[in-house]
């Protein structure tokens, strides 16, 4: 890798070009800038420094994907060079759509960099450049490393979706499953199966052993309801202090029917010890199972459960009833 001399002497008057691309070797953005037959004109010291790549590796190549990625695939400055804009959205992550027509591109992706056997979350610029005649005759890519904010976004978003207590998903990332399964059950025309599950006389239970015994009953019951969201797209949530919501696509009424009753059997088996008693806990569950369909909201389906719970409290909990959506 090159050492960080200081730029060599030279100035407008003794060139423009040598002056430009010393100037661009020095910047302390990591650039690099491809000719337009995708050739790597200058790959800057930030450059080098960010990808562990010497410029005397890829000048004159178009090896200069190998920087990024394990296997060969464009670059955005090969997307702006190509102008295949198109795949921008496949192979990036937050895309954005030039502001203005041939202006470039800005995205953002995980690259795996080889060389430094590491991953960077890199937010990446790529502006063409146009000779007098509107020829393309270069395009400069800047590179910004964004990997700790992105770590740190990615943590803030796991814990606002995420309840402290259970370790369950919340009240929100059930909302967003209960978005994604609900359109792709319109779409595969597959039903899909909610059961509200509500701890029956919790209070009495908060009451009578303590808050802190309470909580250690929300877990575990957290706990054994989750084990019930066995496929992929299965979701066990906290949706509120003492309920909870199983969220099962692609289940027919008479299997989720066979779950709910498996999982109010589950819960009244667990065994709390407070001193030397014994303690039991029943949950109440509200089923609804239907396929989704244009021009019917997902939130009927909770209403319905809702509506089902409601029965089965009063009908002496510890049981399951179905709604109508
Ligand atoms: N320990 C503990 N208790 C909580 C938590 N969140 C809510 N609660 C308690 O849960 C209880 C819920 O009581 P209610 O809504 O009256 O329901 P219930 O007593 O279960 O009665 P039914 O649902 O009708 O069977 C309240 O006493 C809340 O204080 C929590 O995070 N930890």
């Amino acid at each position: 890798m090159t050492d960080a001399t200081p730029p060599a002497a030279v100035s407008p008057e003794d060139g423009g070009t040598a002056f430009a691309i010393t100037l661009m070797e020095h910047l302390v953005v990591p650039t690099f800038v491809l000719d337009a037959e995708l050739r790597v004109l200058i790959w800057n010291r930030a450059c080098e420094h960010l990808t562990g790549v010497p410029a005397s590796e890829v000048i004159g190549t178009r090896e200069h994907w190998r920087a990024f990625y394990e296997s060969p695939r464009p670059c955005l400055a090969d997307l702006v060079a190509e102008g295949a804009k198109g795949r921008i959205e496949q192979l990036y992550v937050r895309p954005e759509a030039p502001r203005e027509p041939g202006r470039g591109l800005r995205a953002e992706t995980w690259c795996h960099m080889p060389r430094r056997g590491q991953s960077l979350y890199l937010a990446v610029d790529a502006g063409p450049i146009f000779d007098a005649g509107g020829r393309l005759i270069a395009v400069v890519e800047t590179l910004r490393d964004m990997s700790d904010r992105k770590r740190a976004e990615d943590q803030l978003q796991q814990l606002a979706s995420r309840d402290l207590l259970t370790g369950l998903g919340n009240r929100h990332a059930f909302d967003a499953a209960l978005e994604l399964e609900w359109r792709s059950g319109e779409r595969d025309e597959t039903s899909l199966a909610l059961l509200l599950i509500d701890i029956d006389h919790f209070k009495r239970f908060n009451d009578r052993y303590g808050h802190a015994a309470g909580d250690e009953c929300l877990k575990r019951v957290a706990a054994t309801i989750n084990r019930f969201a066995r496929r992929a797209g299965d979701l066990a949530v906290r949706y509120g202090s003492e309920a909870f919501v199983l969220l099962l696509p692609d289940f027919t009424r008479t299997q989720a029917q066979a779950v709910a009753q498996r999982v109010c059997d589950a819960v009244r088996s667990l065994r709390f010890v407070d001193d030397d008693e014994i303690i039991g806990v029943t949950v109440s569950i509200g089923l609804a199972v239907c396929v989704p369909m244009p021009g019917i909201e997902a939130t009927l389906m909770l209403q319905a459960a809702d509506a089902a719970l409601d029965e089965a409290k009063q009908a002496g909990r510890d049981r399951v009833r179905i709604g109508e959506v």
